[in-house]
């Protein structure tokens, strides 16, 4: 898969020599700065990370032992359902698969995408689709090929691909 491709060329002395660290670093700002500029914290104070079990979602990485270790510190509650993941929740990121899923969803993460197509809360998703359900903003990497790159104002991480979106259509930032 070309995103798949993106992240090993990255990685390569030729591609700029980046650490897993750093990508997934520059991934998570990626996602977080295109938040900032479509939900304020004033409109959606508070929100949920749904984070999946491999490295999009982070899972068993030094990375996210640190994020964990931040959020305990920060008393950022951890919940142990999608359903306490959505109450009292203005905004959820989608953190559960990135570009190796593959099939049907299997368990134990059929309820979490269920509650997910259910809702009607805002959904980031930092992958490259919703699994089943229409996110309210897709970050994603371009393709490398064929890439027609926008303007990316400063040194901002991300642009809005929609500045002059149809209404009702997904944000997409990249
Ligand atoms: N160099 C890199 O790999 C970087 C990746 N980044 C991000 O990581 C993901 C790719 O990570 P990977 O672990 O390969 O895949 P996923 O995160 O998609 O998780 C796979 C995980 O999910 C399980 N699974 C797959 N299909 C299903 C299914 N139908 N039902 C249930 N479970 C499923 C599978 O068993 C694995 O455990 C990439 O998208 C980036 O977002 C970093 O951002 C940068 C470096």
């Amino acid at each position: 898969m070309a995103i798949k491709a993106i992240d090993v060329e990255l990685m390569s002395p030729t591609g700029g020599g980046f650490s897993f660290e750093q990508l997934v670093e520059l991934a998570g700002l990626s996602v977080a700065q295109a938040i900032t500029k479509e939900y304020s914290k004033e409109s959606h104070p508070r929100v949920a990370v749904f984070s999946g079990p491999g490295n999009n979602g982070l899972d068993d990485k030094p990375v996210n032992q640190g994020l964990m270790k931040q959020c305990m510190e920060l008393d950022i509650p951890f919940v142990d359902s999608p359903e306490c993941g959505l109450r009292d929740t203005d905004l959820v990121v989608d953190a559960i698969f990135g570009f190796s899923f593959s099939g049907e969803v299997r368990q134990p993460f059929v309820s979490a995408i269920q509650a997910l197509k259910d809702t009607a809360i805002p959904i980031v998703s930092g992958n490259v689709r919703g699994e089943g359900f229409q996110p309210s903003m897709l970050v994603k990497m371009e393709e490398k090929w064929g890439l027609n790159l926008p303007q990316f104002p400063g040194t901002d991480q991300c642009v809005d691909l929609n500045a002059q979106s149809t209404p009702g259509q997904t944000p997409t930032q990249t």
